[in-house]
């Protein structure tokens, strides 16, 4: 016991103190636990007794806004909400915030109301309903069968070209998944035009097993699913949707081998967003065989259901496969449960058959690099999932995925043989190597394309080609759509560069010897041509985009070999990292941002930004590499009115040189299905025209350049900045030989300008005004007869 205070002594209540003291030091820990839990306990109590307030402030403002008379716009309560079960009160919901609790964030557990939004107890008489058809298309086959589809959909819900106030339907809307911002209308419906309108989604989706629009599709749906941030059913909003897909049985026969495999996909996704509102079940068809039948069928199905849903508002009790009210056990696959399973896995050698795991990335291209290249052949390895640990609430590997490294174009897959049998000779999985026809005219005697003209390079002793087949856009002009594999990010095989150097050299030399026989081919060229002195690194899809391109660059480099390198302006970070080249090109398609879109068809998302810092890039690199920026022209696309934007560009990224080209028309199924026509193509009347125009749009800001050269023979013009202009001659050719030896001394990241490599005069000839044809050489109509010169 502790003697009474009062009473103490000082040193008795000192000695209190230190006692206390004591025993608060050795237990503090447990004292101030025990007090948090008792608190915790006491405040548990009282919240569980206290009498709780009815949630006032909706009701409240309701009834004030019908106090101010606003209240005629708002609806008679129809829904009624309990605020809370233990009390039973009932608040009433208007129409207003029926409306507004739509665009909140919506839970859905699980049952879904058979009545949709539209149906007649909820007041949905006015309600419109917006077909929205979404489709992709490589080949533009799905683009016109899409268009045809819309219009016959149209005119049978009666609502062909313009909303009629009796029908309930809008004139549906077509959208190309590789136009629209993925985001907009698969993370949440987009917001109608106007409230009362409802939506409906339709797709029309081919399936293709090489990269495309499809992969960023159905990854996106994919990882909105799988997104914790977001609701499990955010698309449950629309009234409906269905899927029809187009496949291929020649090439894919069954289902198990990749018929319509991402059609399916497309359906199995949209039932987990939208909430298993599958209206009709998802039909797939083969153009060449089956596929106007079966999307008559589809079509037939699909419009009874979406009559019952103009009538009752709801889907009906579905026919077998659609989604409601219940779904077949194989949508119900594991959920990611955040394991990451890191397995070797081999590479596949086929292509068919993609698996939904076939989506992931595979970023670990040094290693999958190493390992290519233990066997030498850079084709069947082992490689490790690679595992993105980075990214919050997206499991990097599904419980027992297994992700397989392809290659880019296998030799079994229809792009290789497409490739093959249009010249391309295939270097390793993802290289190509094709003679250009101006090398074979060059070997007759017949004519060198314009690099001659311009730079000097030797048409019969240029080599074309590119270490990367793939590439990040689908540009209306590019004559082998269909053909390249496209994608955003390497996700292949990475031969290594040796390999690619070897294979290119020796196919190119296969090819040339292969014109030993031609007629016309002169001795003294076919010896020469057995050298190759320019690689031009522009054949098809993006040499940057291959991650060993410097290395590639340095083996050209050390055999002499000089490098135009042209890059689509879509990947800043490996332009930044590119060394010294001898001529580095930079596509410039179009002068804004809209015009982009619509002719490139670029993958990225921010292809504009990747663009600009693309330009800016360039500007750095300005008295480091001789930069060039290339206008292709296509009528009807990007010359109209679009000097002064392209002045704007190259303002901004200060070019050496601007070369412009009107496009050539390759009369093949895919240029005119990429809606091309001779229509499109310039005449070089056009060209000169626009290039004067870019020329005043130019000086009107300030900046140097003028028109040096041109080659009428293949409608290409060009802009020099007068850097290169010597004592009032333009010197565009280049002086290879000092290149390589600049090279040689300073290194490939040596500091040394594009002056120091500049050639002698251009040849008179050449210059703006004087056609551009080599002299050496006799011009030749279609047929091969001479043309006299006029
Ligand atoms: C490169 C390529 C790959 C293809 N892969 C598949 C496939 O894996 N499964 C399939 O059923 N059809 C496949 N097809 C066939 C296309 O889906 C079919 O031809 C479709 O109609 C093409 O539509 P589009 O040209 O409008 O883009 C492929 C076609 C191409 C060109
Ligand atoms: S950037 Fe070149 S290869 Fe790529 S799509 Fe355009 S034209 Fe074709």
């Amino acid at each position: 016991m502790f003697p009474d205070s009062r009473g103490a002594s000082p040193s008795m209540m000192a000695e209190i103190a230190h006692y206390a003291l004591e025993l608060w030091h050795e237990h503090r820990i447990p004292i101030i636990l025990s007090t948090l839990f008792v608190l915790s306990l006491l405040r548990i109590y009282l919240h569980s007794t206290q009498q709780r307030e009815d949630l006032r402030v909706l009701p409240k403002a309701y009834e004030k806004l019908s106090q101010n008379g606003s209240a005629g716009a708002v609806e008679k309560p129809k829904v009624v909400v309990k605020d809370d079960d233990s009390e039973g009160s009932e608040s009433p919901r208007t129409g207003n915030e029926k409306r507004g609790a739509k665009q909140g964030p919506r839970r859905i557990k699980g049952d879904i109301s058979k009545k949709g939004r539209g149906s007649a107890d909820s007041g949905g008489d006015e309600r419109k309903i917006q077909v929205l058809v979404f489709y992709s298309s490589l080949t533009a086959s799905t683009e016109k069968v899409t268009q045809t589809f819309t219009q016959e959909l149209a005119a049978s819900l009666g609502c062909t070209t313009e909303e009629k106030p009796d029908s309930k339907f809008l004139p549906p809307r077509v959208l190309d998944l590789a136009e629209i911002d993925l985001d907009e209308y698969f993370i949440t419906p987009p917001k109608p035009e106007t409230e009362q309108t409802d939506l409906f989604y339709l797709f029309i989706i081919p399936s293709y097993n090489i990269d495309s629009i499809n992969d960023t599709f159905l990854e996106h749906l994919q990882e909105t699913h799988h997104d914790f941030r977001i609701d499990t059913s955010p698309l449950a909003p629309i009234l409906g949707y269905s899927v029809f897909g187009l496949g291929d049985r020649e090439g894919w026969p069954t289902e198990e081998e990749g018929f319509c495999v991402q059609a399916k996909e497309a359906d199995k996704w949209m039932a987990k967003l939208s909430g298993r509102k599958r209206a009709y079940p998802l039909g797939m068809g083969d153009w060449k065989r089956d596929g106007k039948e079966r999307l008559l069928e589809w079509t037939t199905g699909l419009t009874e259901v979406l009559r019952q849903l103009e009538q009752t508002g709801a889907l009906g009790e579905g026919v077998p496969g659609s989604g409601d009210p219940l779904e077949s056990d194989d949508e119900e696959e594991a959920e990611d449960d955040g394991e990451v399973v890191v397995e070797e896995v081999s590479v596949s050698k086929g292509t068919k058959g993609r698996s939904p795991g076939s989506l992931e990335d595979v970023e670990d291209i040094g290693r999958i690099m190493e390992l290519s290249q233990a066997d030498g052949s850079g084709k069947t390895s082992m490689a490790p999932l690679a595992v993105d640990f980075t990214t919050e609430g997206k499991p990097a590997a599904k419980k027992a995925a297994t992700v397989t490294v392809k290659e880019m174009v296998p030799k079994s897959s229809p792009t290789y043989a497409a490739l093959t049998k249009q010249g391309y000779s295939i270097v390793g999985s993802h290289s190509g190597v094709k003679i250009c026809r101006w090398t074979k005219s060059a070997l007759r005697g017949r004519g060198s394309c314009y690099k001659y003209s311009f730079y000097g390079i030797n048409s019969h002793q240029c080599m074309e080609s590119t270490p990367s087949l793939s590439c990040s856009n689908k540009c209306v002009f590019c004559w082998r759509h269909g053909t390249n594999p496209v994608g955003t990010t390497w996700r292949w095989v990475v031969d290594p560069p040796q390999l690619i150097f070897d294979g290119v050299k020796e196919n190119h030399y296969k090819k040339i010897k292969m014109m030993r026989g031609v007629p016309g081919v002169r001795a003294e060229r076919f010896a020469e041509a057995m050298r190759v002195r320019h690689c031009a690194l522009s054949l098809v899809g993006e040499p940057i985009f291959y991650p060993h391109i410097n290395e590639f660059l340095g083996m050209l480099h050390g055999e002499r070999i000089s490098s135009f390198l042209v890059c689509n302006a879509q990947h800043p970070d490996q332009l930044a990292a590119l060394q010294h080249v001898t001529q580095l090109y930079v596509s410039i398609d179009a002068s804004n941002r809209e015009s982009l879109r619509r002719i490139d068809r670029p993958l990225h998302r921010d292809f504009w930004e990747r663009f600009q810092r693309c330009l800016d890039i360039l500007r750095e690199r300005r008295f480091r590499q001789r930069t060039v920026f290339r206008l292709t022209l296509v009528k009807g696309f990007n010359i109209e009115d679009e000097a002064e934007g392209y002045a704007d560009l190259v303002e901004r990224g200060l070019p050496c040189f601007v070369e412009v080209k009107g496009v050539t028309y390759c009369g093949t199924s895919t240029s005119s299905n990429a809606g091309l026509t001779m229509a499109n193509v310039p005449f070089y009347q056009e060209v000169c025209d626009f290039v004067v125009a870019l020329e005043k749009a130019l000086l009107k800001r300030g900046l140097q350049y003028g028109i040096a050269a041109e080659h009428a023979h293949s409608c290409c013009i060009l802009l020099a900045s007068e850097r290169f202009r010597v004592d009032g001659k333009w010197h565009t050719l280049i002086d290879y030989d000092k290149f390589f030896q600049l090279l040689e001394e300073k290194g490939p990241d040596g500091d040394f300008t594009p002056e120091d490599y500049m050639g002698p005069p251009t040849p008179e000839w050449a210059t703006w005004g004087n056609g551009g044809f080599d002299p050496r050489d006799q011009r030749v109509d279609r047929r091969g007869r001479p043309i006299e010169a006029a």
